[in-house]
């Protein structure tokens, strides 16, 4: 494993039960508190968001607007909010998507999206996949083009990247991590 991944993965905590029995959470939280691998996540997803031609970047509420808002600074490009159903003020395009147990909904202002958009969704991480391709779906509708989606962590034993399969088009899925 090269440097930085060893730098993340050790920085990432593992909560065995939380929020639910059988569920082993992944904590970024001592990672968000080492400006070392803080800055070499940052670093790491500017990276990818240029080299995959972006121009603007999504993050996801919550931990996706920790990482993608330093992400987009550093790469130059806007910062898109997409968030929980209810919480944005202006005119929102919105889409609702399944979860393990129930239903959710997410939402992005219409006008931060339009055509000639390429965008990069960043988030901590790829569970099953649902929030993520809620969130392509978004893009696709608001007429812009999908960059790529790029998380800190893919959980490979949960079907998020066979998921995002037919809403990725051939767009990269970047997990600096498998687990
Ligand atoms: O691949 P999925 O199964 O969709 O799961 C991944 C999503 O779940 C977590 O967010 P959560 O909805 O818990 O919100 P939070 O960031 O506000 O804690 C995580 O930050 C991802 O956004
Ligand atoms: N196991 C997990 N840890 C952290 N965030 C998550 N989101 C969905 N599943 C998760």
């Amino acid at each position: 494993m090269t440097d930085i991944k060893e730098l993340l993965l050790s920085r990432i905590r593992d909560v065995a039960d939380y929020p639910e029995p059988g569920v082993m959470f992944k904590d970024i939280t001592p990672l968000l508190a080492d400006p070392a691998a803080f800055t070499a996540l940052t670093d790491a997803l500017a990276e990818l968001t240029v080299r995959h031609g972006a121009t603007k970047i999504v993050g996801l509420e919550a931990r996706g607007f920790i990482l993608g808002a330093p992400a987009a600074v550093r790469a130059g490009v806007g910062f898109i909010p997409v968030r929980k159903a209810g919480k944005l003020p202006g005119a929102t395009l919105g889409q609702a998507y399944d979860l393990e147990y129930g239903s959710a909904e997410i939402e992005v202002h219409a006008e931060d999206l339009s055509a000639g958009d390429r965008v990069m969704v960043i988030d901590d991480v790829l569970a099953t996949g649902g929030t993520a391709e809620a969130s392509l779906q978004l893009i696709r509708r608001a007429g812009a083009q999908v960059a790529g989606v790029a998380v800190l962590m893919e959980l490979s034993f949960l079907p998020g990247r066979r998921r995002l399969e037919t809403a990725l088009a051939g767009a990269p899925l970047e997990a600096l991590i498998t687990v």
